[in-house]
């Protein structure tokens, strides 16, 4: 599956929020999206998933149009993964992930068997199958976005849209939920995410996308993208990159802010 935003300008009414973005990413990669607050990333997620109608260019999946797609047809082929929140009902972990089934459910059906089988699976892959009879509303910040991820995978979908997935979380919990975004891409799933903490591109990313006031769009490998330069033009403050090697002797890049 290749998703591919071509020339996108995103927006509410006549209101422009980004224009002229292009990106692409395919089944294994990871692009993350950086950019400082209010540059308008939930934007360009909001037109990819079709909630927001584009002001210019176009979005293809395998080359298709997306707005030639029905709602359900984009659903299957692309979850999202917001930003946990506390829903008002206390439904059960596993009643929650079977919510994702939605897509694939005829109108008034109700969760087949198999619905349950692929919900349970999905919380095994993510190693949470403990939470499953717990309480969606009694469990904390960190196992909620694992279960909104499970949630995202009963979709299956092809491509999987994440609104800052690891915000909310301890520094544990961060680097275990980007873990499980690599298991996930070396399966095959195509990921698009934001993240406020350019580290975590060294982390798990194949390709950067940046963000900055004034339209300015840049997108390439991880290398390319977030230098000390660019990371000081988006977020304008001063920024050292250095390298070092990890336990197993590979190189591993690192980000530090400088406060003077
Ligand atoms: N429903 C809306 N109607 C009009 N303007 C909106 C709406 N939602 C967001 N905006 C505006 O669009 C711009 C981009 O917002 P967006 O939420 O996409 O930014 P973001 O990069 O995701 O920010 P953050 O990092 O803070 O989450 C902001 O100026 C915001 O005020």
């Amino acid at each position: 599956m290749r998703l591919e935003v071509r020339g996108a300008v995103c927006g509410y009414g006549t209101k422009k929020v980004v224009k002229n973005i292009s990106l692409s990413i395919q089944s294994g990669e990871i692009l993350c999206l950086l950019g400082p607050n209010g540059v308008g990333k939930t934007t360009l997620f909001k037109s990819i998933l079709g909630f927001l109608k584009l002001l210019g260019g176009e979005i293809l999946l395998n080359g298709k149009n997306i707005q030639n797609a029905s709602k359900l047809q984009l659903a299957k082929a692309v979850g999202y993964v917001p930003q946990a929140h506390t829903p008002p009902f206390p439904f059960t972990v596993l009643d929650v992930v079977i919510m994702g089934r939605t897509a694939h459910l005829g109108m008034f059906a109700s969760p087949s068997r198999t619905d349950k089988e692929i919900a349970e699976h999905a919380l095994e892959t993510l190693g949470i199958s403990f939470l499953k009879d717990r309480i969606y509303t009694e469990i904390s910040g960190g196992e909620r976005q694992m279960v909104l991820i499970a949630r995202a995978l009963t979709q299956q979908p092809e491509i999987l849209i994440m609104d800052e997935p690891t915000s909310n979380l301890d520094f544990g919990n961060q680097i275990r939920v980007l873990q499980q975004i690599n298991r996930l891409s070396q399966k095959g799933l195509g990921v698009i995410m934001t993240s406020h903490f350019p580290n975590h591109v060294f982390l798990c990313s194949n390709k950067v996308a940046l963000m900055q006031q004034n339209h300015v769009f840049m997108v390439g490998s991880v290398d390319e993208v977030v230098t000390e330069e660019n990371l000081k033009s988006a977020y304008g403050i001063d920024v050292k990159i250095t390298s070092m090697l990890d336990t197993k002797g590979n190189t591993v890049k690192t980000c530090v802010p400088l406060i003077h």
